[in-house]
C-alpha cells in the first residue's frame, strides 16, 4: 500500500514558511502535519492559533493537527474553526478520552488519538469506534530530529492486529525519527501514514525526499 505522507511543519524554516508550504503543496505529500506544544505536556513550546490559521490560508491539503497539550478539550473547537481537518489528542492528556474524540468529530474533523512510548495499545480496545486514526509516537515527543526508538515497532504490529480483530478501518500513523531507512519497516508493521520532519525539510531536495518516502515501500511477499 502506498503510504500517506504528512510532513511535519515543526521542521520547516519559519522565516520562509510560505515557501515551505508551497513546497508541500507542489509535492506528493498528502497532509500537512502541525505539532502544537504547550510546554507542559511536552518540554517544548511550538505555536498556536495564529500560525495554524496562517498555514491553513496557504495549505492546499488536509491539515492534521497534533495537540501535545494538556486539557485539549479546551481548544479542539477553535482549532477546528482555524481549519484543522484532523485533530489528534494524546491518550495521556485526556481524563475522558471518549468525550474528547466525540467532540472532535462533532467539530467536523477526523478524530485521532496519540500514544506515547509507555502506553500500551490495548488501552484503545474498548474505544475502537470512537477514533479515525491512531498516532504511535516513535520517539518521546517534544522535539524533532530524534532517533526512532525500536520498542515502538512492535506496538504498530500489535495495534494493527487489534484494529483488524475489531473490524476497524482507523489509520495508523508513526511520528518521530521517520526517514527513508526505517519507513519500509514501519509500513510492514502496519502503519498507514508517516509523519516526517527532519528527513523532509533537512533534505537538499525536500520534494524528492517526499517522493521517495511515498514510493519507498515494496510490499512483503507473503
Ligand atoms: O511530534 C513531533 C515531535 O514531538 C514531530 O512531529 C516529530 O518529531 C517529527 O520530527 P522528526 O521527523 O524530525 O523526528
Amino acid at each position: 500500500m502506498t503510504p500517506i505522507i504528512a510532513p511535519s511543519i515543526l521542521a520547516a524554516d519559519f522565516a520562509n514558511l510560505q515557501r515551505d508550504i508551497e513546497m508541500i503543496n507542489g509535492s506528493e505529500a498528502d497532509w500537512f502535519h502541525v505539532d502544537v506544544m504547550d510546554g507542559v505536556f511536552v518540554p517544548n513550546i511550538s505555536f498556536g492559533f495564529p500560525v495554524v490559521e496562517a498555514i491553513r490560508r496557504h495549505a492546499q491539503k488536509p491539515l492534521d493537527v497534533h495537540l501535545m497539550i494538556v486539557q485539549p478539550e479546551r481548544y479542539v473547537d477553535e482549532f477546528a474553526r482555524k481549519g484543522a481537518t484532523h485533530i489528534t489528542v494524546h491518550y495521556e492528556a485526556c481524563t475522558h478520552l471518549h468525550r474528547v474524540l466525540t467532540q472532535i468529530r462533532e467539530a467536523g474533523c477526523q478524530a485521532g488519538v496519540a500514544l506515547n512510548m509507555q502506553t500500551p495499545v490495548n488501552v484503545l480496545a474498548d474505544l475502537v469506534d470512537a477514533f479515525d486514526q491512531v498516532l504511535i509516537m516513535t520517539i518521546n515527543p517534544g522535539f524533532g530530529g530524534q532517533q526512532l526508538l525500536p520498542l515502538s515497532i512492535p506496538k504498530v504490529s500489535k495495534l494493527r492486529q487489534l484494529l483488524r480483530g475489531a473490524g476497524s478501518s482507523a489509520l495508523i500513523g508513526v511520528d518521530g525519527g521517520m526517514g527513508l531507512a526505517n519507513t519500509p519497516t514501519l509500513l510492514d508493521a502496519g502503519a498507514d501514514y508517516v509523519v516526517a520532519g527532519t528527513s523532509v525539510f533537512g533534505a537538499d531536495d525536500p520534494q524528492d525526499a517526499i517522493r521517495q518516502l511515498k514510493n519507498r515501500h515494496q510490499p512483503m511477499v507473503a
